[in-house]
């Protein structure tokens, strides 16, 4: 089996203001998450908050502890989010097995030494997309489905932003160290994410963008409020979001994302909003 775990260092506002397009993106974007049986994790130094995907076809994969993290086991200091973004999939823990469906998820709390990914059929496979933070604690474990969400529709059509904000992993749902994950769903014809955008200086946070439509992008835009860039992304890449940066994306279609986050707090709230007219 393959593990790929790629470390990704923190940067200043000020030597982000010079990247170029393929600096750009060799800081923030993740292009490949997805391998037949294999796991690729990135490891970014803004709080420690791993990114991977795993899609097991043929055998189950077992989620080994990798250099960055000097553990006995992948878990040891850390809690782990799980979503399912392929076909019908099962994640056991420690013996205990959770079926995990598509757009269903997972929380697995720190200590658990051996966590495995299997898929139902190797025809259409399960594609479990992670985040991991470091954990102070240990919390229960525990599948959550959108009927246990919490969920918020913000936007409206003419604004080209109605969405459906899933809150999965979040602690009006369930107890986390300081990992948060939810899913954020654009109804047809509505492009615009995170808009108006907001930073959070508290949290780093990643978008996972899929159910792109075949032929169609997501333009990301990130950067200090009054210095933004951009990026272009395509199904199933993540991006990730500098503390300092907004994050926000217009599609060339309606489409899906994950967002996680980690940091100073668990409040989904705290956000600084951007006027709309004041970014540049
Ligand atoms: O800090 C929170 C995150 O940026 C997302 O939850 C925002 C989002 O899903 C949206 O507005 O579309
Ligand atoms: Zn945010």
């Amino acid at each position: 089996m393959s593990i790929q775990a790629e470390t990704r260092y923190a940067s200043s506002p000020q030597e982000a203001r010079g990247w170029n397009t393929e600096q750009t993106r060799a800081a923030l974007l993740i292009e490949q998450l997805f391998e037949q049986d294999g796991v690729r994790l990135v490891y970014s130094h803004y709080d420690r908050f791993i990114t991977g995907g795993i899609m097991p076809v043929n055998k189950p994969v077992t989620l080994e502890p990798v250099d960055q993290l000097k553990a006995q086991y992948f878990l040891e200091r850390r809690e782990l989010g799980i979503i399912n973004v392929g076909g019908a999939g099962m994640v056991t823990v420690d013996g205990e097995v959770f079926d995990i469906d598509f757009k269903e998820a997972l929380y697995i709390g720190r200590g658990k030494k051996e966590v495995i990914f299997s898929s139902k059929n190797a025809g259409t496979p399960a594609k479990f997309y992670l985040n991991s933070t470091p954990a102070h604690t240990t919390y229960p474990t525990r599948r959550i489905t959108k009927q246990d969400a919490e969920v918020v529709t913000l936007g409206a059509l003419e604004t080209a932003n109605h969405r459906t904000i899933n809150k999965l992993i979040v602690n009006s749902v369930l107890p986390t160290c300081q990992l948060q994950m939810g899913m954020t769903e654009l109804k047809p014809g509505s492009v615009w994410n995170t808009m108006p955008a907001h930073t959070h200086d508290r949290r780093m946070e990643v978008y996972f963008y899929f159910e792109v439509p075949q032929g169609q992008s997501v333009c990301h835009f990130w950067g200090q409020p009054q210095e933004t860039r951009h990026i272009w992304m395509q199904n199933d890449q993540a991006v990730i979001s500098p503390s300092w940066s907004i994050h926000s994306g217009a599609g060339t279609s309606n489409y899906t994302f994950i967002w996680g986050m980690a940091g100073e707090n668990l409040d989904y709230g705290d956000m600084d909003g951007c006027p709309i007219t004041e970014l540049r």
